[in-house]
């Protein structure tokens, strides 16, 4: 057989559904055998992934999330475009297959899919119906609301909501919910963009209300960690956590409560349509350079990692939403959503109606500029700095580093 790899940043529960796909496809076949090898986080396995390219190492597929989408896209030779190398080798590919959120954001400035998307997440509103019914609220649907049902939690000495992933959630998603831009030059996506749109009035109101609400106990922030935002809605010391779909089977696994799921909260005052959010997650790359055969063992893998079978198998053990409309259909069809509704708020909220700046983002060395974002983030939380001087600081950090990377795609 031929041998591929494959290097991924799931771990827990998602690695083992990983592992599990990967045990499928080889028993699928005796042509091809990948392995999947966990390289930490998304920032790690990246890092590793660049590192091993220079050293002519690298793993056949590498998974690159959200946020490296620009810095790979734009490498020249690095990536072969998902469509190409699924091409070449016989299989038949059209990117309308793909839900329109996902085709998107891994494609090139031409539409062309370079990446195949494979754990595609947005973030979600989860709350635990316990404790809002046991207060006598619903869960909310706006900001405003928020505010509403943080006052009778508080007052029954409950602390409302956690996020995790606060550049994700509060500015990214946030942007695409109310249908405003994230960076200039169309997000991005027709050059490398100069400026992040971070300090702007709706960022200030809303980090102003962030800051009154954490202030008041209402709003919990927990730092940059991840899991330091999750674990208090599991230990239920918060009531509410916005995170990723994707840990919506984790949880429901975990937590002794009735978990509920619904939409990402917007400000009716900036926008009373809000509409769908951008994807997060990752995408799978083909490293360019490697035999013909291992290529054609990478697109026998995307044909059967993109199966409507394997999709759905995929997106019922994790909560990542199905990419193809095939395996979503498949997926109402075996009647899933009709035993765990909340398992389709994802996808429902990626199909809302979208608008001109909710088509995702591509902003290279955007992890170093959220790096800068946690910091000042962490700063707004521990009464360091005013919510004003940490935008203004975001603004003028990121924009030294945009411009570094503009100078290396010229
Ligand atoms: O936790 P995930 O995999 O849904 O990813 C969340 C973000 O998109 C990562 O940048």
């Amino acid at each position: 057989a031929t041998d591929i790899t494959w290097w991924h940043a799931m771990s827990g529960q998602l690695g083992e559904t990983v592992n599990t796909i990967a045990r499928d496809f080889n028993a699928s076949q005796d042509e091809y055998k990948i392995t999947p090898v966990f390289k930490g986080s998304y920032v790690e396995t990246l890092t590793a992934g660049i590192a091993a390219y220079r050293a002519d190492q690298a793993p056949n597929i590498l998974q690159v999330a959200d946020v490296g989408a620009a810095t790979i896209i734009n490498a020249p030779g690095v990536a072969k475009p998902v469509q190409d190398i699924l091409v070449e080798s016989g299989y038949a590919f059209n990117n309308q297959d793909y839900i329109a959120g996902v085709r998107d954001f891994y494609a090139d400035s031409n539409g062309k899919m370079i990446g195949m998307p494979f754990n595609s997440s947005t973030p979600v509103l989860y709350y635990n119906k316990n404790i809002l019914d046991k207060v006598g609220v619903d869960a909310p649907k706006t900001y405003e609301d928020m505010e509403q049902v943080a006052k009778k939690l508080k007052a029954q000495g409950y602390a409302t909501f956690s996020q995790s992933l606060t550049p994700w959630i509060m500015f990214e998603n946030f942007k695409s919910r109310h249908n405003l831009p994230v960076a200039d030059k169309n997000n991005g996506f027709d050059a490398p963009a100069t400026k992040i749109m971070i300090n702007t009035p709706d960022m200030k109101m809303h980090f102003n209300k962030l800051k009154d609400w954490s202030d008041k106990g209402y709003y919990k922030y927990y730092g940059s960690d991840w899991n330091a935002n999750q674990t208090p809605f599991e230990k239920e010391q918060v009531a509410m956590w916005m995170g990723s779909s994707g840990s919506f089977g984790g949880l429901r696994n975990r937590v002794d409560f009735n978990l509920g799921t619904t939409y990402l909260p917007y400000w009716k005052s900036i926008n009373e349509k809000a509409g769908r959010t951008f994807i997060g997650g990752a995408a799978l790359f083909a490293i360019d350079g490697k035999p013909k055969k291992e290529q054609q063992a990478v697109a026998a893998f995307f044909s059967f990692l993109t199966s409507p079978e394997t999709q759905m198998f995929w997106h019922k053990s994790t909560g990542y939403v199905t990419v193809t409309k095939a395996a979503y259909q498949l997926t109402k069809q075996s009647g899933y959503y009709k035993e765990q509704p909340d398992a389709e708020v994802g996808i429902k909220q990626l199909s809302l109606p979208g608008g001109e700046w909710t088509r995702g983002y591509r902003l290279g060395f955007y992890s170093q500029i959220q790096e800068v974002m946690h910091r000042e983030f962490d700063n707004i939380f521990a009464n360091r700095t005013s919510v004003e001087d940490a935008l203004n600081n975001i603004d003028k950090e990121s924009q030294v580093i945009l411009n570094r990377y503009a100078r290396t795609v010229r």
